[in-house]
């Protein structure tokens, strides 16, 4: 689930798109670029690990210029080698760089008509190369360069580009373009700054990468539509495609997108506490006189669902895990090893909050189950006395094709498995999960702001479709096996 930020300033914007990147962290940790345009060259820097790790004052100092695009990048096609960090650079038409957040699920078929048909090279696994090639050629087949062509190029990726996708660009002798694929999958989020030289615009992932930089959120981008924001600052919309149903990513409010954001006007803080306030009622109903003495969230991301949860049932909540600040995100990590390791590394429990109490371990989610095995165990060696897990989302039991790379289901703790299943494999004593028209109602709020979503990973069901063999490809290619052999080789 990649980060993605575009901006057109009147002064140089590497600075701030540095600043956007370091707020958009939490979306991917293994890479970071950035693209410049500077006059008729694209100044382009970008490296395998964290913003700060990729970017110094030298490397910034020669990024300059008022037009560029940021990414940090958590894969879900390719390797994780460097050079498939983003943005791409291709040198025709005009010279592009380009972002994307998502996943395309016709990448092979695509891979094989750039190559016939377009006659273009993609010198990688990524399938955002490949977008950017689909891009490049719709892009140089139209006449003169201008906002309206940036538009025709942009419904020639939609009618070919199958999958989730948001995607910002740079184009030279133009300015910046984004956009977001039909059904709204990924997020993207345009924003406006007045000051005393005139408007700037950006457009990033989620909203919160504004904040720091200055700029108010004016709207959502619309499923469909593209924006372009000339090199002079001047913003043109346009729907490119009849949109199909607006399915945003459920997976984003569970755990993705940071609580400060707001994505398709929804926040995400208010999603994740009426997360915890179903969670909570559904505990009440099953069991109106449980035993719970103290609910404890599993930090990070669950936090704002917890603390609901504690309200709901009317007991203690208690920080009783300990994250260690130094520690990334663990289930974005590429290899099961290092998740595993991960997670005892950054999480220490404080026994005396523990210790013969019944307690109700609450996280947003349980994917591969490496976080609840762990936090389970340290729950009982810290003493207590019955060890409860509730998941603020439904259980995982289908691969996510739309840009969170959880491709195998085997992987899936609860793939093939009941509760009770789960349950015990977790060694919990009651495990409780969300149910999923909670969570599309939690999210979708008392305005029923949104009525679909991409609930794929909890359903199994997939708004775009997928090529035949697809999943059995993703698996092969992608399964935490495939990696591990990747990397040895
Ligand atoms: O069942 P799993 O495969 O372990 O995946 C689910 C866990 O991973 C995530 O936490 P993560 O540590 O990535 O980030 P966080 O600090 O934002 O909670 C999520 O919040 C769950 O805790
Ligand atoms: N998570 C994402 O958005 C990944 C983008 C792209 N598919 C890549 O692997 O680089
Ligand atoms: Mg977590």
């Amino acid at each position: 689930m990649c980060g993605i930020i575009g901006i057109v300033g009147h002064h140089d914007v590497a600075a701030q798109l540095y600043d956007g990147l370091m707020v958009l962290q939490h979306r991917g940790q293994d890479a970071a670029g950035m693209a410049i345009a500077n006059g008729n060259r694209l100044l382009l820097h970008k490296g395998n690990g964290l913003v700060s790790d990729v970017f110094d004052d030298e490397s910034m100092r020669r990024l300059v210029g008022h037009v560029g695009i940021g990414h940090c990048r958590y894969p879900t096609a390719g390797s994780e080698g460097d050079d498939e960090a983003q943005p791409f650079y291709v040198n025709s038409p005009y010279g592009i760089a380009l972002a994307h957040n998502g996943n395309l699920v016709n990448t092979d078929a695509l891979r094989s008509e750039v190559f016939q048909q377009d006659r273009r090279n993609i010198n990688t696994e990524s399938d955002s190369e490949v977008l950017l090639n689909v891009f490049a050629h719709e892009l140089g087949s139209r006449e003169a360069l201008s906002p309206e062509t940036a538009f025709k190029a942009v419904t020639g990726v939609y009618r070919r580009c199958v999958g989730g996708y948001a995607v910002v660009a740079t184009v030279l002798g133009l300015g910046l373009v984004a956009f977001r694929d039909p059904n709204g999958i990924r997020p993207l989020v345009l924003g406006k700054r007045t000051g005393v030289a005139g408007d700037e615009y950006a457009v990033a992932s989620e909203s919160v990468a504004f904040d720091l930089t200055g700029f108010k959120r004016v709207r959502d981008v619309l499923p469909g539509e593209a924006i372009v924001i000339t090199a002079d600052g001047v913003l043109h919309a346009r729907q490119c495609i009849e949109p199909g149903v607006h399915t945003p990513c459920i997976f984003e409010y569970v755990y993705f997108a940071r609580p400060d954001s707001l994505i398709d006007d929804i926040s995400v803080h208010k999603a994740r506490m009426r997360m915890g306030q179903k969670l909570g009622e559904k505990i009440l109903r099953l069991r109106p006189g449980h035993d719970i003495d103290t609910v404890i969230p599993i930090p990070d991301s669950s936090r704002d669902a917890a603390l609901e949860v504690a309200h709901v049932l009317g007991v203690k909540y208690r920080e009783g895990f300990i994250k260690n600040r130094y520690v990334g995100r663990t289930f974005i990590m590429p290899g099961q090893d290092q998740r595993v390791k991960s997670v005892r590394r950054k999480l220490n429990p404080i026994p005396l909050e523990f210790r013969n109490r019944v307690v109700l371990l609450v996280d947003d989610s349980i994917v591969r189950g490496t976080t609840s095995r762990q936090i389970v165990q340290m729950a009982r060696d810290a003493g207590a006395r019955k060890v409860y897990l509730a998941s603020a989302a439904p259980p995982v039991r289908y691969p996510n094709i739309y840009g969170i790379d959880m491709p195998s289901c085997e992987e899936l703790i609860a793939h093939g498995r009941s509760e009770e299943e789960i349950e015990t494999l977790l060694g919990c004593d009651w495990l409780i999960y969300q149910d999923l028209a909670d969570l599309e109602e939690s999210v979708s709020g008392p305005k029923h702001r949104l009525e679909h979503f991409d609930s794929s990973c909890f359903n199994g069901e997939y708004v775009t479709g997928a090529e035949a063999d697809y999943f059995e490809r993703v698996k092969r290619l992608r399964s935490d096996e495939a990696k591990t052999t990747r990397r040895a080789s």
